[in-house]
């Protein structure tokens, strides 16, 4: 039988993989072709290499279009217009068109933040901007975007990071990884000149734990987390869980390959997130907790009455417009 089966042919000499997306004879949408080393800004590739094929478009039918769908704003929620309203100010606020390297977190108001780098003005500097993400549900927005992707390897040092949070405190530190995404996003809050957080009125909070009561996401080897797990307890841990998946037999895996366990901890152990975050940190196992602490440089959230305040770490707080993009989503054209 198997005599009957004609062998395929060797990748290389494969004509239709020749010309196909991530080939090296290929010229894919976009920047496939260009090197970071000698971008149109003159800007250096900060590790002077070239852009991995791979970084720059991936997924099998997906259609860089540079333009995204924005649903009129009256279409949407009270919870969503504030993320939306709140994602609008922070980014007219802090992203410049000299910025170069932005780094893009995870959740469900991020793809606002997204939303309106590709509005007037700030697309206008995309072609010559570089996008990295903190994760798989990042990356697709920035591909579908049709912007560059590219990630922290390449650019070790962002000029902006803006993502979401589950809880902010009054000293803007906050509980991260509601979507198991905690790891690479410390990673990209850490390389940002500027690490901003948007959400809705509900994450503005006082004392970490009082409106997020599943507990600090911790990302763990999974051959580790029993241990980490008891270890947890042994620290005073009221509620260790391991998250587990939905429509998913056991637990959560991260796009890392780990597991995350969802720890409660008491008033007094969230009062001082920077001791807490240091013991988790040091249990053997442990590869990132979800607290970001003294990372955040300002915190915008949304209210459903369409107000946007802004916080800042050195306690100032002020109401910001946050209407100048909504003009285009009210309209709910494509940009
Ligand atoms: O792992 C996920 C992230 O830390 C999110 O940024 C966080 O859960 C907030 O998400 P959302 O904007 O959906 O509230």
């Amino acid at each position: 039988m198997s005599s009957q089966l004609r062998p395929l042919a060797p990748l290389a000499e494969n004509p239709k993989l020749k010309s196909g997306p991530g080939s090296s004879n290929s010229t894919a949408p976009g920047q496939n072709s260009r090197r970071a080393s000698h971008s149109s800004s003159g800007r250096p590739d900060p590790l002077g290499t070239e852009v991995h094929l791979s970084a720059s478009r991936i997924g099998p039918g997906v259609i860089p279009t540079g333009r995204m769908d924005v649903v009129p704003h009256e279409e949407l929620s009270p919870e969503e217009k504030a993320k939306r309203l709140a994602a609008y100010a922070a980014v007219d606020e802090h992203v410049k068109d000299f910025h170069k390297v932005l780094g893009i977190g995870s959740g469900s108001t991020v793809p606002y933040v997204v939303e309106r780098l590709c509005q007037p003005p700030h697309c206008y500097a995309n072609s010559d901007r570089w996008y990295v993400p903190t994760g798989f549900q990042s990356k697709e927005l920035i591909v579908k975007a049709g912007l560059n992707l590219g990630d922290v390897d390449q650019f070790p040092t962002i000029d902006v990071t803006i993502d979401g949070a589950d809880e902010v405190d009054d000293e803007l530190n906050a509980i991260k990884g509601g979507g198991a995404c905690q790891l690479r996003e410390k990673v990209l809050a850490e390389a940002a000149t500027h690490f901003i957080i948007v959400a809705d009125s509900r994450k503005d909070s006082h004392v970490l734990g009082q409106t997020w009561k599943q507990g600090v996401p911790i990302e763990v080897a999974p051959f580790a987390w029993a241990k980490v797990f008891v270890n947890l307890q042994k620290m005073g841990c009221e509620k260790p869980t391991l998250r587990m998946g939905k429509m998913k037999a056991g637990p959560v895996v991260t796009d890392n390959g780990n597991f995350v366990i969802d720890a409660v901890f008491s008033e007094p152990y969230m009062r001082d997130p920077a001791e807490l975050l240091h013991r988790i940190k040091m249990l053997t196992g442990v590869l990132e907790v979800g607290l970001f602490v003294g990372m955040a440089e300002a915190a915008y959230f949304g209210y459903p009455d369409g107000t946007v305040m802004a916080r800042w770490q050195d306690g100032r707080r002020e109401q910001v417009d946050a209407t100048k993009g909504l003009e285009i989503a009210e309209s709910g054209k494509r940009v």
